[in-house]
């Protein structure tokens, strides 16, 4: 059997997609998400999993130091890395949005745009024709309309509570986010056979 290294995201995807893929039958330990390794061994299945912050997932992938992984759209769509995205999981589903103080018009001038995702924004503000400055923040992106750090936000919305909890609403829709399964191009075409199974075992689950 071929080895696979898999890219996995930590944080709040790794556990969807890591039960995922027990369910898709690969004979994978239950506890793996207590413990600190970063780096996971699972000769029965000849697999190696490595656990790596969401945004750096395409990164080893595209490097090739993983085989597959699995990211957010959102992070695939920010960083465009040279990826085959594979299969939409439909796990972690959630869509980025603009959003702000209720009733507030756009600075007209070089309105100011918080995110986590520049470039994203930066499309997404060209296409409507918006000239904007971005300004990158690393998280709690909200604040930054209430602070008075910008005029809008784009970022993540899921349940929309976070908005609601801090006083803003959404203005725009974006785009649709969901987890996918990617692979490197090198990869894909010397184990494609591998990498053919874990898509179409993945792939019943979907549908
Ligand atoms: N509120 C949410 N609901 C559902 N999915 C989300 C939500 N926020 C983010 N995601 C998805 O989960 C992925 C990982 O998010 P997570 O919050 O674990 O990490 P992060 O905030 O990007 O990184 P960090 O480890 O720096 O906090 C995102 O790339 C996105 O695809
Ligand atoms: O619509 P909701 O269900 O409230 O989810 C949206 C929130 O979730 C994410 O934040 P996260 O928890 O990752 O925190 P951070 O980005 O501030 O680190 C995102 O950046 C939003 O703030």
């Amino acid at each position: 059997m071929t080895h696979l290294t898999i890219a996995m995201p930590k944080g709040r995807i790794f556990e969807e997609a890591y039960q995922m893929l027990i369910d898709a039958g690969f004979n994978l330990p239950e506890e793996v998400e207590m413990s600190r390794k970063l780096m996971i061994e699972i000769p029965e299945e000849n697999i190696r999993f490595i656990l790596a912050k969401p945004m750096d997932v395409p990164v080893y992938v595209e490097h090739g130091v993983a085989d597959i992984g699995i990211a957010g759209k959102d992070v695939l769509l920010e960083l465009k890395r040279n990826v085959h995205e594979l299969l939409d999981l439909k796990i972690s589903q959630c869509y980025i949005a603009s959003a702000g103080l209720p009733n507030t018009s756009m600075n007209e001038i070089a309105p100011r745009i918080a995110t986590k995702y520049p470039n994203i924004a930066m499309n997404y503000y060209k296409e409507i024709g918006e000239q904007v400055e971005i300004i990158e923040l690393n998280g709690s992106i909200e604040l930054a309309p209430m602070i008075g750090l910008a005029d809008r936000i784009v970022d993540i919305v899921s349940t929309g509570r976070t908005l609601m909890e801090n006083g803003l609403v959404e203005y725009e829709h974006i785009t649709d986010v969901s987890s996918r399964l990617i692979a490197n191009p090198v990869s894909y075409r010397m184990k494609s056979e591998r990498i053919q199974e874990v898509v179409t075992r993945l792939k019943n689950l979907v549908n």
